[in-house]
């Protein structure tokens, strides 16, 4: 058994807390509903009528699939997007700042069997916290775990019993499946792979129906990813569980001007995309069960570069 030492906050979850924060969230959707805003009150003053109705009623539900549960991609699904201008804000280095945006989804990247091994860690990880409220997070890098309303961080808070929860071969596949998905991002976007760095936070996330308890629970406001992060030009995410069988709701959702567009969880699914706000986006709230996914995150910029996670 593992013996628990004081709780305490760590300087790590202070990121995590960015990334959650409401506000910062709700800022960034708000020009999405702005367009909205504009529409309804075209609807109500110029009589644009029918139009305006079925823009409303379009984007406020889900229009379109790009990928769904059932559909297994024997090659990357590739969707281009016009780059935002969010990176004009930035230092541009050659071979890695987007010049091409978009987004896509590979289910032949990762097997399932190692989505499964990489679920397996990510239980035993979260079976020694997780968040009082429906969403807990585990950064194998920084340490962060969610804890009741807080993080601790696992390396300290246990020591070395961490070695009695994870493996080398653990970490071994973490590494291997991080370099496969970097590969797979250089070719998709046309990048030069070794000016592609990963970036924190990189982290296991457990989602499941349970009330939310804290702004840290609060996953699904919409939101930009450079905007949250500050490093990120490119994230990926890799699912470990099933849509529709092991979850419902939980859907990852791009939410474009004129359409909201799904990619449906699948065990093994790596989704891409540039970190800009053309991919604004937001998850679904679960409705029941579990879904755990990860996040990987790379950066062009060797300043906001972390090493791979590495047990201690
Ligand atoms: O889990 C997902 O599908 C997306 C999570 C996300 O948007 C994020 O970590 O920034
Ligand atoms: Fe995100």
């Amino acid at each position: 058994m593992v013996q628990r030492r004081g709780k305490s906050s760590t300087p790590e979850s202070s990121v995590i807390e960015k990334k959650i924060k409401r506000g910062n969230a709700q800022r960034q959707a708000s020009a999405w509903r702005g367009s909205q805003t504009v529409l309804f009150v075209c609807v109500a003053l110029a009589g644009c009528g029918i139009v305006g109705w079925l823009y409303l009623s379009q984007t406020d539900d889900i229009t379109e699939t790009l990928v769904s549960r059932s559909e297994v991609l024997s090659q990357p699904r590739i969707f281009t997007v016009q780059c935002s201008d969010d990176y004009e804000n930035y230092k541009r280095f050659p071979g890695c700042t987007p010049q091409k945006c978009g987004r896509a989804v590979a289910d032949n990247v990762v097997t399932r069997e190692e989505a499964h091994t990489l679920k397996r860690l990510a239980e035993r990880g979260l079976s020694l916290g997780g968040s009082d409220g429906g969403a807990s997070i585990l950064d194998l890098h920084s340490g962060a775990l969610s804890m009741g309303k807080k993080f601790v961080n696992i390396y300290r808070y246990f020591g070395d019993q961490i070695r009695d929860i994870f493996s080398e071969e653990d970490f071994e596949l973490y590494r291997d499946v991080r370099g496969r998905i970097q590969t797979l991002i250089a070719e998709t976007f046309g990048l030069n792979s070794s000016h592609m760095y990963l970036t924190k936070p990189t982290f296991f996330s457990r989602i499941n129906s349970t009330a939310p308890k804290t702004t840290h629970d609060e996953y699904w406001h919409p939101h930009v990813d450079k905007v949250t992060y500050g490093s990120f030009d490119y994230t990926s995410l890799l699912y470990l569980s099933d849509y529709g069988a092991e979850f419902g709701g939980g859907r990852f959702v791009f939410m474009d001007s004129n359409a909201n567009r799904t990619v449906e969880p699948r065990a093994g699914r790596v989704s891409f995309f540039s970190s800009g706000s053309e991919n604004l986006h937001r998850v679904e709230k679960v409705t029941w069960g579990t879904r755990y996914a990860i996040t990987v995150s790379f950066t062009c910029d060797p300043e906001h570069a972390i090493a791979n996670p590495a047990l201690p």
